[in-house]
C-alpha cells in the first residue's frame, strides 16, 4: 500500500513502526517501554501500565521479567480481560502473571486484575470502574490517564474487547463495559478511557493482521468493523508491527 494511500487523519498523529521480524519487534517494544518507564519517574512517583492480552505480547512479559525495575512504583492493570477464573488457561491475567508478573518481586498491592467472580459481567465492570477511580482519584464524568497502554489487534480489527459491531463501541460514560465476543463476555477498557491515555502503544505480528491493518489505515475503512481505528488518543499513538503483519504499510 502506498503511504499517500492512507488514512491522514490518523497518520497526522501516529508513529508506525515496522520491525523486520517478531523478535526485533519484541526487543524493540521492551526498550521502549523500559525507557518510558525509567523517563516517566523522574517526573512523578508511579507509573501505570496497562497490559495486552491475547498471545502476541506473551515474549515481551517474558522479557519484561528480565529487567531490573523500580515494580515498587509501577501499577499493572489489565485493557480487557476473558470472563473466566484467574486460574483458566484463557485468562489474560494468568498469562501475564505466568509470564511476568509472578516471575518477579511486585507488590500485590500494585496489580489491579479485572474482577471476574460476581457471575454478573455488568456487576464486575462497575466494581472495576469504581477500583480504577478511587486509585486515580477521578470522578464520575472524568476520565484517567495511563502512562502507557499496551494494545493488541485481532485479525477482525477489534482491540482490547472492543468487538466489530458491538455495544461496547457506544459506551462513552463509564471507565468499564462489558465486551461480547461472539456471544461470550468479556469485561473491556471503553474507548474515552483508552483514548486519554498518555500513550498507546498497539503490538501487531503475523501475516493474518494485515487485511485488517489495511482497513484501519484506510481513509475508506469503518471503525464499527474495524474497532482499532477509533483508537486516536490524546497522547502519542505507536503501532508496532512486525515485517509480516507491516510490510504494506512500510513503503
Ligand atoms: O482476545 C484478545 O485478542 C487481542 C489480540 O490478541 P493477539 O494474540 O492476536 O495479539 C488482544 O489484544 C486482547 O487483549 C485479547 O483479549
Amino acid at each position: 500500500m502506498l503511504k499517500s494511500s492512507l488514512d491522514e487523519n490518523i497518520l497526522g498523529m501516529t508513529q508506525i513502526q515496522v520491525l523486520s521480524d517478531k523478535p526485533t519487534l519484541i526487543a524493540h517494544t521492551l526498550n521502549l517501554i523500559v525507557d518510558k518507564i525509567h523517563t516517566t519517574l523522574q517526573q512523578q512517583e508511579k507509573f501505570t501500565l496497562a497490559l495486552a492480552g491475547g498471545g502476541t505480547p506473551k515474549p515481551l512479559y517474558e522479557a519484561l521479567a528480565q529487567q531490573s525495575l523500580p515494580l515498587e512504583k509501577i501499577h499493572i492493570f489489565w485493557g480487557d480481560e476473558r470472563y473466566v477464573s484467574a486460574a483458566h488457561p484463557d485468562s489474560n491475567q494468568r498469562m501475564a502473571r505466568e509470564a511476568w508478573l509472578d516471575q518477579v518481586d511486585f507488590p500485590s498491592s500494585n496489580i489491579h486484575p479485572m474482577p471476574t467472580g460476581s457471575n454478573d459481567p455488568s456487576v464486575d465492570a462497575q466494581t472495576h470502574d469504581q477500583e480504577l477511580r478511587d486509585f486515580f482519584g477521578v470522578e464520575a464524568g472524568e476520565f484517567p490517564t495511563f502512562d502507557i497502554i499496551l494494545l493488541g489487534m485481532g485479525d477482525d480489527g477489534h482491540t482490547a474487547s472492543l468487538f466489530p459491531k458491538t455495544e461496547a463501541l457506544t459506551v462513552s460514560d463509564r471507565l468499564i463495559t462489558v465486551g461480547n465476543k461472539d456471544g461470550q463476555p468479556r469485561l473491556t477498557f471503553t474507548y474515552p478511557l483508552l483514548n486519554h491515555a498518555r500513550c498507546i502503544i498497539f503490538l501487531v505480528a503475523g501475516e493474518n493482521k494485515r487485511p485488517a491493518l489495511a482497513q484501519i489505515f484506510s481513509p475508506d475503512g469503518d471503525e464499527t468493523l474495524y474497532p482499532a481505528k477509533a483508537v486516536q488518543p490524546q497522547g502519542e499513538l505507536i503501532w508496532l508491527l512486525d515485517e509480516a503483519a507491516g510490510a504494506e504499510l512500510n513503503g
